[in-house]
């Protein structure tokens, strides 16, 4: 990163923070927050690509930064040295450095749960040690990494039977949220590594639907569910687990099939037995893995019979590469702090609401998904960890879809719509199936895209190609859109966790700033309890319905339709 005279820096005025747990000031009376309104008042706001790119020859090369395995080209970003220095000591500001190290080494950042935040001690090198409250936690980690090892070869080499004595053919992962994104985004990013024997599906809408096409064509004595849930009280996951377990024991006609053909993926192993799966068949994690931090964990089941365990391996090794780089590389070139701290750029000052997550492979088109729960469920939030409501935007809406296709549908508003979108393109060098040219085609997109965005194209440009003239407006191109280019040699194991982590840590990074608790999720449960009641209130039509008018009408209205079509359960008449 290019540096800024020191005479520059005097202008403005820092506070280093005593304190790793709290802002000492709150984030708008913060001196390098001061100072990033005055520089985007006074520059940032005119900040134009064109004019940055021919200021400075080498712009492309030196807004960069590079660390396990991933290249980050932020050149393409509305900011100059000094909006980076600014951000980087806003940063110093929010004591992200000791905030990193507080949640490495264990301390509990997870303020309203009372919680260590420790997955990334689920990608420790075996050996490793990591004492928390006098306790090593590696033993134990290893120990449940040892287990998923050894049950996962079963399966894959099909020394694991099933109750009739066949091999299994199907894996039906049953979870909810970061029971079931994770895993099933890994799956379809490593699918190329895979073994291709086994069938992997992802069950996690308690729509009957999703249960009955899932099973339709399994072949019950051949199929394998691994329940997936932290708690083991999640409403749609326990459900599909009930219903997936009725259906094995009407397929193969006895209860004592269940234990060859479920596993439980869980920190509630009371509950879990007492579901009925075998303790032999249950992995277990922590309270300080959240959901969705959770695909290294045992939760990564699916994926490790998907793999294999020693690709696994390598999956951990590059997240434990980026934690790495997290903890140890200077704000200035790191990774997963540069690209937070432009998305709180874009967010606080720009007034950006959304930021695109675009890959170039079709591996990844499940990662948007992933990642909108990893962001918005981390730094959806309005209260400080200090409990004051927040005076600034948190998390962006984060959205995407695989790039190319998205080229074809939701680009237009990227190129000539009214709001700003920032975008993450990510592409890999080297392709996994080397058919003719299609990759360079693939790769010439994502290039295209961003530079289109960034330099637009002119009206004088547009009249060049002899455009009739009234439709020069349409076809100009505003440009100066900003976008980040993440490109990494190939998709593997390694690189998808290096990928992952960048991900993560960006998520805690923004979460620092904004000074709220990135590992709570508080905000899901209204809706849960509520739908509970109404659940009932479904069921027994003779229960009063004491919700608001429009509440109300509807849940009446349901209930009418399916006292018509003769399939509610106690549907008798609506009160
Ligand atoms: O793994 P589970 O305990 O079943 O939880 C599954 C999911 O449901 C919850 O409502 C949370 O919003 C998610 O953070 C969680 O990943």
């Amino acid at each position: 990163m290019t540096t800024l005279p020191a005479r520059d820096l005097k202008l403005y005025r820092f506070e280093s923070p005593k304190s790793a747990h709290v802002h000492e000031l709150p984030l708008a009376h913060k001196g390098a927050w001061k100072a990033l309104e005055r520089h985007f008042r006074d520059q940032g706001r005119r900040f134009d690509l064109h004019q940055l790119f021919a200021g400075h020859g080498q712009r492309g090369e030196i807004f960069t930064a590079e660390g396990a395995g991933v290249y980050l080209d932020y050149s393409k970003n509305l900011v100059n040295a000094e909006t980076m220095i600014l951000l980087v000591q806003l940063a110093r500001e929010c004591a992200l450095p000791q905030r990193i190290e507080a949640m490495f080494s264990g301390e509990k950042i997870n303020n309203t749960e009372h919680r260590s935040v420790l997955h990334t001690a689920l990608r420790m090198p075996p050996n490793s040690r990591l004492e928390v409250d006098g306790e090593d936690l590696m033993p134990q980690v290893q120990e449940v990494r040892r287990h998923m090892g050894e049950f996962a070869e079963q399966v894959r080499t099909g020394a694991w039977l099933g109750h009739t004595g066949k091999p299994i053919r199907h894996v039906v992962n049953i979870g909810i949220g970061g029971s079931d994104l994770g895993p099933m985004m890994a799956y379809e990013a490593l699918r190329h590594y895979s073994q291709r024997e086994i069938h992997f599906h992802f069950l996690s809408d308690v729509d009957g639907a999703a249960f009955a096409e899932t099973v339709r064509e399994l072949p019950a004595d051949e199929t394998l569910f691994i329940v997936c849930s932290k708690t083991f009280t999640t409403l749609e996951t326990i459900t599909n687990a009930c219903t997936a377990r009725d259906w094995l024991i009407a397929q193969l006609g006895e209860e004592g099939a269940v234990a060859r053909h479920f596993a439980a993926v869980t920190t509630n192993i009371e509950q879990a037995q007492k579901f009925g799966i075998d303790p032999a068949n249950m992995f277990g994690f922590w309270d300080w893995v959240g959901g969705r931090y959770s695909m290294t964990s045992a939760i990564g089941l699916s994926t490790m019979i998907a793999i294999g365990a020693a690709q696994f391996e390598e999956m951990l090794s590059g997240f434990h590469a980026m934690d790495e780089h997290f903890r140890k590389t200077p704000l200035e070139n790191n990774l997963p702090a540069l690209l937070g701290l432009l998305t709180v750029w874009y967010t606080n000052f720009f007034g950006a609401r959304t930021q695109a997550v675009l890959p170039y492979s079709q591996y990844l088109k499940r990662m948007p998904s992933y990642l909108q729960q990893l962001t918005m469920e981390s730094n959806g939030k309005h209260t400080t960890v200090d409990g004051d409501t927040v005076a600034y935007q948190t998390s962006p809406v984060y959205w995407g879809d695989n790039g190319i296709n998205g080229q074809h549908s939701f680009y237009q508003l990227l190129h000539q719509g009214t709001q700003i979108v920032p975008c993450d393109f990510i592409g890999f060098c080297k392709p996994l199936e080397q058919i003719g040219n299609q990759h360079d085609l693939l790769m010439a997109n994502l290039f295209a895209q961003s530079e289109a965005l960034a330099f637009g194209k002119s009206a004088a440009e547009v009249r060049l190609e002899n455009t009739p003239e009234e439709l020069v407006p349409h076809r100009v191109f505003e440009g100066n859109r900003p976008s980040n280019t993440i490109l990494i040699d190939r998709l593997t194991p390694h690189s998808l966790g290096a990928l992952v982590a960048l991900y993560e840590h960006s998520v805690f990074t923004q979460g620092v700033i904004w000074n709220v608790d990135s590992f709570d999720q508080w905000g899901v449960e209204l809706g849960k309890a509520l739908a509970k009641q109404t659940a009932s209130q479904l069921a027994d039509s003779s229960l009063p319905l004491r919700h608001d008018s429009s509440t109300n009408a509807l849940i009446r209205r349901y209930r009418g339709c399916r006292s018509e079509d003769g399939s509610g359960g106690g549907m008798a008449a609506a009160s």
